[in-house]
């Protein structure tokens, strides 16, 4: 496990001020816009060809150029792990390249906390790199003949940091990251993994608010690489660092982003949340990469919960509550107050009676003994619970509010992969 910390690697304060002036929403951290890169050839006229809608191998043709990035346009926001996501070759390297500018876009913007990347001077440049942005490559790119906390080092070394405290710092990140204690070693010493938190611990060090990973865990073997993507989690639920991840995995996408841009031939073809892709795929290209994954374990009980028709207040008395539910076809109804606190369900049989014997108090046959769960509780831990019993599950959200209900029918809908 990763150490907790109780001094967590600050944030930088924000430039909320410059970033709102630029028009970006002011949790935007990274505001990308028109991004374009071509590599080789003739590149101006390549552009032209590319604004007409030229196709890239057309352009490659007559211009030589490879279009690596069509038009990316994309915010990423503070506090997130904006994954992107795509085939080798579809350009995603490139893109996160061109955030810190170690390689230069052809057109187009990238601002960072304000700071207009694509224009800014050698120096501005060279601060960005220092202290706002730090990168951990798929290979490690550590240091060989350096002790792992020299290695650590590195990157405070660059920024003038005096011994003593980057020290200090690269002990307390090799902490954050499980390697106290190995501070002496090198890195033939260590397994792939353990390399691997290095250069996490690296990019820590650094203070830097914003990380760039490149297929940070592709090196490592399965049991590893699904460690480190929990402790990566666990880490950014604790230090609020934004991540920039770059991989061709699904299922790492899926697992680890608040937000995935999916791309395709230098171009991205949907930006969500996991669910918002699985549930919603902007075409065919994504619908054909999503077809094998457990849908289940994804999406969550708040995503499908119908929200409306289901549900009745306790005053309404059980005439009512009868002829709501004959409308709907249901034999029951979910009971909530005025401040949508869920209280149980009505059963059609039990409004019946209250009806029959004129008695007006809906309140006392609320069954409050139903099947419960909270919203972000995968379809997956509810697959059981939908098969014993035929009552649909109550979602309730943890300051006890209703937010609907999961049936089979929706739950069935979604294990066989039908999108809504
Ligand atoms: N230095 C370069 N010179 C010429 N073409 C390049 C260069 N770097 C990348 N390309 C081309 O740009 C396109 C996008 O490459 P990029 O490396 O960004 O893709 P990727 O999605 O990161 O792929 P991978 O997962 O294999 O690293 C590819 O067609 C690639 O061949």
């Amino acid at each position: 496990m990763l150490a907790t910390t109780s001094d967590a690697l600050t944030q930088t304060p924000s430039t909320t001020a410059e970033t709102a002036a630029r028009g970006a929403p002011l949790d935007t951290t990274i505001s990308v816009r028109g991004l374009r890169k071509l590599y080789g050839g003739d590149s101006d006229k390549a552009l032209e060809l590319l604004a007409q809608g030229v196709s890239k191998e057309k352009i490659l043709e007559s211009t030589g150029c490879t279009v690596a990035i069509q038009d990316a346009n994309f915010e990423v926001r503070r506090g997130e792990i904006f994954v992107i996501m795509g085939l080798s070759g579809s350009g995603k390297s490139t893109v996160l390249r061109c955030l810190n500018r170690l390689i230069e876009p052809s057109a187009g913007s990238v601002v960072v906390d304000g700071i207009d990347v694509t224009r800014a001077d050698k120096q501005r440049l060279l601060e960005v790199r220092r202290r706002k942005i730090a990168m951990v490559f798929q290979n490690f790119g550590l240091l060989p003949h350096r002790s792992l906390v020299h290695n650590v080092e590195y990157g405070l070394e660059m920024q003038g940091v005096e011994k003593a405290t980057r020290r200090a710092k690269a002990l307390h990140a090799l902490g954050l990251v499980g390697l106290q204690g190995y501070a002496d070693k090198l890195p033939r010493e260590l397994s792939g993994g353990m390399q691997q938190r290095v250069g996490l611990a690296r990019a820590l060090a650094t203070d830097s608010d914003i990380l760039l990973m490149d297929e940070a865990f592709s090196a490592l073997d399965p049991l590893i690489r699904k460690q480190m993507q929990d402790e990566l989690l666990d880490l950014q639920a604790r230090m609020n660092k934004t991540l920039v991840f770059i991989t061709h995995d699904l299922d790492e996408a899926l697992k680890l982003g608040s937000r995935i841009a999916i791309m395709r031939d230098g171009a991205i073809v949907q930006i969500g949340t996991p669910e918002e892709i699985l549930t919603r795929p902007a075409n065919d290209y994504v619908r054909a990469f999503i077809q094998d994954v457990d849908r289940t374990r994804i999406i969550t009980a708040g995503a499908i919960a119908k929200r409306s028709d289901v549900v009745i207040h306790p005053k309404a008395g059980p005439a009512l509550a009868v002829k709501r539910m004959r409308e709907l076809g249901s034999s029951t109804l979910f009971v909530m107050d005025p401040l949508r606190k869920f209280l149980g369900l009505v059963h059609i049989e039990d409004a019946l009676r209250l009806v029959s014997e004129n008695v007006h108090d809906l309140g006392r046959i609320i069954r409050a003994d139903v099947p419960t769960t909270t919203p972000d509780t995968p379809l997956a831990k509810l697959v059981a619970v939908a098969a014993s019993t035929r009552i649909p599950i109550s979602v309730v959200a943890e300051d006890g509010t209703f937010q609907g209900i999961v049936d089979r029918a929706s739950l069935l809908a979604c294990i066989a992969g039908e999108t809504r």
